[in-house]
């Protein structure tokens, strides 16, 4: 095993998770997943470009779309020939010469296959965004965002039965100081939370309504009991610390957005109305990010899409149901506007470190101004210049860190192969030692082979049960590392 100093992008704490690797995830995922992904962003350009009027007015932004839709098909190209991986270009991200650094350093003459699977996969993600972001007419254009829409608008029967729940339960929260439903009601929300990342756009790429309703729980939108699923879980672990708390600061680092950000806006909420939180800070990604990531545009349109009643619903048929998620959206809106709620766009974020590199101070990421209008509006900040500055501030203020889905989950383990039964603070590293710790929270369906955590022989029952448990959603972790108190 690298010890703590040696480790770095090509060589993690355990063997990387690595596409040359057939029959794991990785492998599938290189070979199948990600150009699927790269074509659904071709066809978006072209059902957008081919609707304009073919005027002198638009003569530019065709000419650009084609050069976009041309570029994405070098990209996949390159990635189904298993081609080395080729310098970024400088464009208004300003973080180029951080990937041409790391890929110079840690992956010279590295192939789509032979690089770690984590940097691969970031890195096709940088490529997209490159392919816009070099463009006039189509850099602030967010290729995913249909997608989204159209899985938040799927959800909505779901959503608008949370909706009324959650103000019940906020009522409740507020008149009655019994701590035995509030432990109940944390317990009901961090569930739902949980759950919510069972919607990974990424992982769904034929997804249609019906699979949005049953990954959902069906129609009623209550959580079901799904506890025998969550195979490592630390919730009354992490209940002994909320229990104590009184008007602090958390940090939700959000994964899918539309359903998965909606729990957890809903679960944020309650921790605010409770008292137990006075400020949540939610971080976004600075660009489009592994198909359904939220980005501050998207948390926005959320809000507002809820103070809407869902204006453009089709399958609901009882408008009196929406008053709740009316409600509900003007109550956000007033956190971001009294800063109760702040929304922050760190370009660590889609940056291809690992969490390990955090408190590093090794990861220099350049402010991502040209994105800055996008991501601006009530409760947005700046974005900080470095990952030094974001770790300095997260250990200093905030109570929790919640990590929300899988990829947070990779990059918090480094990505590679940790036997199934280390313990989740080994697999943090840094983030777990004395002087660099942060009190960690992970909340993840498994989607890849990567999981730690377990007891002895869990594993081998989980493979009898279901010999797709590590990568098909179905089960999941709740596991939490915080320093100890002095
Ligand atoms: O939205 P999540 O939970 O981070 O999942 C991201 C997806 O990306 C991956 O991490 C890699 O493709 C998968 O394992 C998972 O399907």
């Amino acid at each position: 095993m690298a010890t703590a100093t040696e480790v770095t992008p090509s060589c993690p704490p355990r063997p990387a998770l690595i596409g040359t690797k057939k029959g794991t995830f990785a492998y599938f995922t290189i070979k199948d997943r990600l150009p699927v992904i790269i074509t659904r962003v071709v066809d978006h350009v072209y059902r957008t470009y081919s609707v304009l009027p073919n005027d002198v007015a638009h003569a530019d932004t065709i000419r650009e779309a084609k050069g976009i839709i041309e570029a994405l098909g070098k990209l996949r190209y390159e990635m189904q020939t298993d081609k080395p991986l080729t310098p970024l270009l400088q464009d208004n991200m300003g973080d180029h010469l951080v990937w041409n650094s790391i890929m110079e350093t840690y992956f010279p003459q590295k192939t789509w296959f032979s690089a770690t699977w984590l940097f691969s996969e970031c890195y096709m993600y940088r490529r997209i965004y490159q392919c816009f972001s070099l463009t006039t007419h189509w850099r602030d254009f967010d290729y995913f965002a249909e997608q989204k829409k159209d899985t938040f608008h799927a959800s909505d029967r779901a959503v608008a039965a949370l909706a009324d729940r959650t103000l019940a339960l906020c009522q409740e929260a507020t008149m009655q100081l019994d701590e035995t439903s509030r432990h109940t009601a944390f317990m009901e929300l961090a569930q739902a939370s949980l759950w919510g990342n069972k919607t990974d756009l990424s992982l769904l790429v034929n997804l249609d309504l019906a699979d949005v309703h049953s990954l959902q729980g069906g129609e009623g939108g209550h959580a079901q009991d799904r506890s025998s699923f969550i195979v490592v879980n630390h919730l009354e672990a992490w209940w002994a610390q909320v229990r104590t708390w009184s008007g602090v600061r958390i940090d939700i680092v959000l994964d899918n957005s539309g359903f998965e950000s909606f729990v957890d806006l809903v679960f944020a909420h309650w921790l605010v109305a409770t008292g137990y939180c006075s400020k949540v800070v939610f971080h976004c990604k600075a660009i489009p990010w592994f198909v359904s990531d939220t980005t501050i545009p998207d948390f926005h349109w959320l809000v507002q899409t809820c103070r809407d009643r869902f204006q453009h619903a089709t399958h609901l048929t009882n408008s009196e149901h929406l008053g709740g998620l009316e409600t509900l959206g003007d109550q956000w809106q007033d956190h971001l506007m009294l800063g109760r709620w702040e929304l922050r766009a760190d370009a660590f974020w889609t940056s291809p470190y690992a969490f390990w590199h955090l408190p590093r101070g090794t990861a220099p990421v350049p402010v991502n101004t040209a994105g800055s209008a996008a991501n601006s509006g009530p409760g947005a900040s700046s974005h900080t210049t470095s990952s030094a500055a974001l770790f300095a501030d997260l250990q200093q203020n905030s109570a929790a860190v919640i990590f929300k889905g899988d990829l947070n989950y990779r990059k918090l383990l480094y990505d590679c192969e940790w036997d199934l039964t280390t313990p989740f603070s080994t697999a943090l590293g840094p983030l777990a030692q004395v002087g660099t710790q942060l009190p960690v929270v992970s909340l993840r369906t498994s989607k890849c082979d990567l999981m730690v955590g377990l007891q002895p022989g869990q594993g081998e029952e989980l493979d009898k049960r279901d010999p797709k448990w590590m990568v098909n959603g179905k089960f999941a972790v709740i596991e939490v590392s915080f320093p100890d108190k002095a």
